[in-house]
């Protein structure tokens, strides 16, 4: 059959349109507590969120809190409410294949929301990469890695666990820089439990601190003194103003780390402009999204500021949309802490991701490269199956 009126070129064919947003709250177990200067954590929720569009394609995102709300404005639950709410009227009809456009629309009807925005737009780039068959990383602007090293978070609360379970990470090619979480206790304990963690591993592994923001000014020129005397090489966010960390910095001989600090391009550039820190922790959640992430990257590479690939530790989904950020980044001179899904006891995707010899690999199929195993999200789903089976 003729057909006189077929498109000239695809490009002027209809363009798939978004269908429906739907939204699902996990709840996950972690391995053990992981105690942070804000909150310890029991397990993780993750809200999942899935773009389904008219062309049949179908693209999936996640975002995470720490703590609840003991970490930002945002929770799980409210990510959820307004996604439902807010975000899906906004997106329903709207061309699913311009996402910044797309992004840059939603940004106009909803303000702030900076962690609900990023799994939206992981779930928008999902589905564009599927569509046209690259990975994510390409739409990103191109990988420039395939593997990715990844620190471990020690956070047990205890001294004598964490040095075990670091061991076990070197014995397993898991991971050989590791994070520790302190701020909780009385600031000498601290530092005497991370000197015994270095003292222990020695020149087998990088030993870092975060502080959550817990200390004062004072208190951190004292605690960044004696870190560095233990062996630690890097200090992360240990006050909470911007002002008091652009003082700390470069007057100790350990690297001064921004996190909580950072919360997109703007607070990036003023940071930046300030020379506030040694070293960005980049997280997608707290930038609002990869695209926004790169831009905090661009930032810190043209104020010579070193870059860590941070997590919000996200799940799969969330790990997965961050090292395909990560991948294309110039520089990444921290390496990344990309170690979410192993915090969590269940696997929900229908192939594990690959972390081995200290790195984590960069799925290289279209999209994000995953697959969820939907029984398993079905099971962990708030109010899902597993509520229903009587144990
Ligand atoms: O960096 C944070 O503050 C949050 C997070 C990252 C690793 C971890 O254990 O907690
Ligand atoms: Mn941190």
């Amino acid at each position: 059959m003729n057909q006189p009126y077929a498109p000239l070129s695809p490009s002027l064919a209809a363009a798939p349109v978004v269908t429906r947003v739907e939204t699902v709250i996990l709840d996950l177990p972690t391995i053990r507590p992981h105690k942070l200067s804000v909150a310890t954590m029991n397990g993780q929720v993750l809200m999942i969120v899935r773009v389904h569009c008219s062309d049949g394609i179908a693209g999936i995102g996640e975002c995470t809190t720490i703590g609840g709300l003991a970490y930002g404005g945002e929770s799980p639950e409210s990510m959820k409410t307004n996604i439902d709410a807010w975000f899906a009227p906004v997106m329903l009809g709207q061309d699913a294949t311009r996402v910044q456009a797309l992004m840059a629309r939603i940004g106009r009807m909803v303000k702030e929301n900076r962690f609900a925005k990023s799994a939206v737009e992981c779930a928008l780039l999902d589905a564009q990469g599927k569509r046209v068959g690259l990975p994510v990383s390409e739409l990103l602007g191109g990988r420039r890695r395939d593997r990715l090293p990844v620190a471990w978070t020690l956070a047990s609360g205890d001294t004598a666990r964490d040095i075990a379970e670091a061991e076990r990470m070197l014995d397993g090619r898991r991971h050989r820089v590791f994070k520790l979480k302190i701020g909780a206790r009385a600031i000498r304990d601290d530092i005497a439990h991370v000197a015994r963690i270095k003292a222990a591993l020695g020149d087998r592994a990088a030993v870092r601190v975060d502080v959550n923001m817990a200390w004062s000014e004072g208190e951190a020129a004292f605690g960044m003194a004696a870190l560095a005397d233990a062996g630690c090489d890097l200090v992360e966010q240990p006050v909470a103003s911007a002002a008091a960390l652009a003082r700390l910095v470069r007057r100790f001989p350990v690297a001064l780390m921004a996190d909580e600090s950072l919360t997109g391009p703007e607070s990036a550039f003023d940071l930046a402009r300030a020379a506030g820190a040694d070293v960005f922790a980049v997280k997608l959640e707290q930038s609002g999204g990869a695209f926004n992430a790169l831009r905090v990257a661009a930032i810190a590479d043209a104020a010579g500021i070193g870059l860590y690939g941070g997590t919000m530790l996200e799940g799969a989904v969330g790990t997965v949309i961050s090292a395909h950020a990560f991948a294309t980044f110039a520089n990444l001179q921290w390496g990344t802490e990309l170690f979410g899904p192993l915090l969590l006891t269940e696997e929900i995707l229908t192939e594990p991701l690959d972390y081995s010899d200290f790195e984590l690999t960069v799925p290289g199929g279209p999209g994000l490269g995953i697959t969820l195993d939907e029984d398993r999200v079905a099971f962990f789903a708030r109010d899902g199956i597993r509520k229903t089976i009587k144990v």
